[in-house]
């Protein structure tokens, strides 16, 4: 398992290691013990899995607040999505500033977003599915969402804004500067 940091502290790409033969390959997709090993002990309690038929579908930025947040290790296995983490952490001195990772069924790289972050993705092919797994339940209450073309942000999605196939929900999310991150730099340490 090959796991490299980011931009962002905390965000991190992991690319296990496959091993091929002539019926295709085997991979191990997640090993506690072999994070556990690289420094990453994290307790997996949900595992989640999405479908979104067209390309130019974005799901974010989501987040879920204490104390329920999620930390999220996910990956694709269909298709291909832009992956993206947004540092909310109040005090981080990368407050506000964003990570993208291309994520897909073909490259089988995995984005680890921590809680902290807000998190997203837009997708890059039709029919294209998300798994990921996550330290927390789904908790309703605790569970937001921030504007995903919220320009002060600024991610480079790579698709035309107005073409974006979204829900109501992530439609009518706040700007960062109308919301209070729930989140603190010192939790993080
Ligand atoms: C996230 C979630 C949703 N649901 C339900 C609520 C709702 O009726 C339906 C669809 O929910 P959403 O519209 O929130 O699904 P979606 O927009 O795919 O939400 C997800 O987006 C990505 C980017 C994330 O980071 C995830 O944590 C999650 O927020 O599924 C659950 O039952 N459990 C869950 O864990």
């Amino acid at each position: 398992m090959q796991i490299d940091d980011t931009a962002l502290s905390g965000v991190k790409v992991l690319t296990p290691r496959r091993f091929a033969d002539a019926r295709g390959w085997f991979t191990e997709s997640w090993n506690r013990e072999t994070l556990r090993a690289q420094g990453l002990d994290l307790d997996f309690v949900q595992d989640n899995h999405s479908l979104s038929r067209a390309a130019g579908t974005v799901r974010g930025l989501h987040y879920q607040r204490p104390p329920h947040a999620q930390a999220k290790l996910l990956r694709v296995i269909a298709g291909a999505i832009l992956d993206v983490a947004v540092d909310v952490r109040r005090g981080s001195p990368t407050y506000g500033r964003w990570v993208a990772e291309e994520l897909s069924a073909e490259n089988g790289r995995q984005l680890l977003v921590p809680e902290g972050f807000l998190h997203g993705f837009v997708t890059r092919a039709p029919d294209t599915q998300v798994v990921y797994k996550c330290t927390d339940v789904y908790a309703p209450d605790c569970d937001g969402a921030v504007a995903w073309d919220d320009p002060e942000i600024g991610i480079d999605w790579g698709i035309d804004p107005e073409t974006a196939v979204l829900s109501d929900k992530d439609r009518a999310a706040p700007r960062l500067s109308a919301w209070q991150s729930p989140f603190a730099w010192e939790d993080a340490q």
